[in-house]
């Protein structure tokens, strides 16, 4: 059986054909099977951390300030410490390759000299014997060149439990507020992400990868009692839709959903909505936060979510079988 947050679970399920950690996205047909082997984690309760830190240009000084409230968090009792998106680099597709730097697939092979974040993010995790997750960093693959929006997450034994690379980038343009384009300079990921905990399995998205329903449901099918989407969200969308879409995923899947987030600078190209945040499994915000730095720490029972999930079986209900867009013509042919 499957267990514990110690053994890092995505390798294993890898070869049982599981979608998490390291593997590739499942396609639909595949999706079912991903709740199979791998038995999850009994849920139980925990205290969380979402660290809405401020980021600036230096590099060294974002590490250093992000070590401090890790510290603070974990001296707070919080066993699972959550990291924003970029939280040792601005946030903007200009700096991704700038501030980029390799992360290894293992802590063993983690050396100061090339993964200085990754490097304070287990050496941190050991000594405090906690869960830390790196909201982001830009991550540059070496032997492709290629750049990701990327997240590691390290146990309290100091080892790499799960990288995701942010799958959805993102890309938009509301004419006159926002354009933004992370594909001018990063490279999608293509694998869903995963890692078990003594509290429950934690499903990982990146910001803007928390508006694809179809990337939360797959984490739910694989088990997932507790979303997780470090996030940046701005002043356009941030208002309406941070909140509201981190609610929709929770009730949707019937899950707990974290979103840290950094704090804003004024100062900043890129202002964040800040308002990190927890929900609980009916949708109801349990923690939350404004715009400047703070810790926003929520105690949660992750068994909470079978109450809903029992009340109201919409994962018993659905109707795959009707979910599949089919061109019929009206008059009655096929
Ligand atoms: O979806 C949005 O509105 C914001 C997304 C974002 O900021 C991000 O993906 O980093």
């Amino acid at each position: 059986m499957l267990a514990l947050a110690r053994a890092p679970f995505p390798r294993r399920l890898l070869a049982a054909g599981v979608a998490c950690g390291l593997a590739a996205l499942p396609r639909p047909a595949d999706a079912a099977a991903a709740q199979g082997p791998a038995t999850a984690p009994a849920p139980g309760k925990l205290k969380l951390a979402l660290l809405q830190i401020s980021v600036g240009s230096d590099k060294a000084a974002n590490l250093e300030h992000a070590e401090r409230k890790i510290r603070e968090a974990a001296g707070c009792g919080a066993k699972l410490i959550c990291l924003p998106e970029c939280f040792n680099s601005p946030y903007g597709a200009s700096f991704f390759p700038a501030y980029a730097e390799e992360i290894p697939e293992t802590a063993a092979a983690a050396t100061e000299a090339a993964h200085p974040s990754t490097c304070m993010l287990i050496r941190v995790a050991r000594q405090l014997g906690v869960y830390l997750v790196g909201g982001s960093i830009p991550e540059v693959d070496r032997a492709t060149g290629n750049v990701y929006n990327c997240n590691v997450v390290v146990s309290p034994d100091g080892e790499i439990v799960c990288k995701h690379r942010k799958v959805h980038l993102f890309d938009i343009d509301v004419p006159g507020k926002i354009t933004f384009r992370e594909s001018d300079t990063l490279t999608a990921g293509d694998q869903l992400s995963l890692f078990d905990t003594p509290w429950g399995r934690v499903g990982v998205g990146i910001c803007y990868d928390i508006r694809f329903p179809q990337y939360a449901h797959l984490l739910r099918l694989s088990g997932a009692h507790l979303l997780l989407y470090p996030g940046a969200f701005n002043m356009t969308t941030g208002p309406l839709h941070w909140e509201l879409l981190a609610r929709a995923r929770a009730v949707d899947n019937q899950a707990f959903v974290a979103v840290p987030s950094p704090a804003r600078d004024p100062n900043a190209g890129y202002q964040a909505w800040g308002h990190s945040s927890v929900i609980d499994p009916w949708g109801k915000v349990v923690a939350t936060t404004e715009h400047e730095e703070a810790i926003v720490y929520a105690e949660v029972d992750l068994a909470e979510v079978d109450t809903p999930r029992q009340s109201i079986p919409v994962f018993d209900q659905k109707r795959d079988d009707l979910y599949t867009l089919k061109w019929t013509n009206a008059r009655g042919g096929s």
